[in-house]
């Protein structure tokens, strides 16, 4: 045996094996903020999904799509160009090439994306775009979002459906933004969580064979190391 292959032979032995992790969960009960640590501290892509239906919803209101007609939302979903950049320390998303980070995360955006997220012809093209994204990480990938485990990555490695109170998500939410009214805060997240699993395709649920963590008394150091301890385990078992 060459000295390359006997290498090669010790990387793939020691290297912790690829895998793919799937962070579902209502609003605001901390799958992003623990996608983003978990991926950075295993040395994972990450991806937002949700990030992308806000994408997607922001090109409409900017392109004079009536997002009240599923007729025109389903003809305008194959035109804009999405792109999301996968770094877990400085994630991006552009659209037609001009970044949408801070544009997607506005109220108008946010009391849309339900109703444009539901319009099966968008869900089928941004699927196809995670797919792609989560095929083409070599190193892993945790990918969050409200349907990856049941359909974007059925085979996902480990699974994970985060929980937490309405009161608790509303807290939070509340948190981020000085003199927020809490009762309104938990209206409205309480209101796109029923929209996001009232929907036909592909609605928000938590696959069979998913681990539920209820974060309502969990800091956010506890959910993430919890987390990197259950996908830990599903390394070394592969
Ligand atoms: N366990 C926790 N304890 C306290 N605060 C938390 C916890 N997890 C997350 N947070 C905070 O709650 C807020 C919402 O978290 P995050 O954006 O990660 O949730 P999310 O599930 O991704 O929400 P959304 O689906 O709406 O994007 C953030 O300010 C975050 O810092
Ligand atoms: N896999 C996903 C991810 C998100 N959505 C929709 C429904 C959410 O209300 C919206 C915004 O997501 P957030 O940024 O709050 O995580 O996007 C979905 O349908 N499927």
């Amino acid at each position: 045996m060459s000295t390359t292959v006997e290498t090669v032979s010790a990387a793939a032995r020691t290297a912790p094996a690829a895998v793919i992790v799937a962070i579902d969960g209502p609003s605001g009960t901390g799958k992003s903020s623990t996608s983003k640590a978990v991926a950075a501290q295993l040395g994972l892509s990450y991806l937002d999904t949700g990030a992308q239906y806000r994408a997607i919803t922001w090109w409409m209101l900017n392109n004079g799509v009536d997002v009240s007609d599923p007729a025109e939302i389903a003809t305008a979903a194959a035109k804009p160009v999405i792109v999301s950049g996968t770094d877990p320390l400085a994630p991006t998303i552009t659209v037609d090439g001009e970044d949408a980070s801070g544009p997607i995360r506005t109220q108008e955006v946010t009391s849309k994306v339900s109703a444009v997220s539901a319009v099966p012809e968008v869900r089928t093209r941004i699927t196809e775009l995670q797919r792609a994204i989560a095929a083409g990480a070599e190193g892993g990938i945790v990918v969050e979002g409200r349907d990856i485990g049941t359909t974007v990555l059925p085979g996902a490695d480990i699974k994970i459906f985060l929980t937490a109170s309405p009161e608790a998500r509303a807290a939070r939410r509340s948190g981020e933004v000085k003199g927020s009214d809490l009762a309104a805060t938990r209206e409205a997240l309480v209101k796109r969580d029923a929209a996001d699993s009232g929907r036909k395709t592909s609605p928000l649920a938590k696959a069979a064979d998913a681990v539920e963590v209820d974060t309502t008394e969990l800091t956010l150091s506890q959910v993430i190391e919890c987390v990197v301890t259950l996908v830990g385990e599903k390394q070394v078992a592969k």
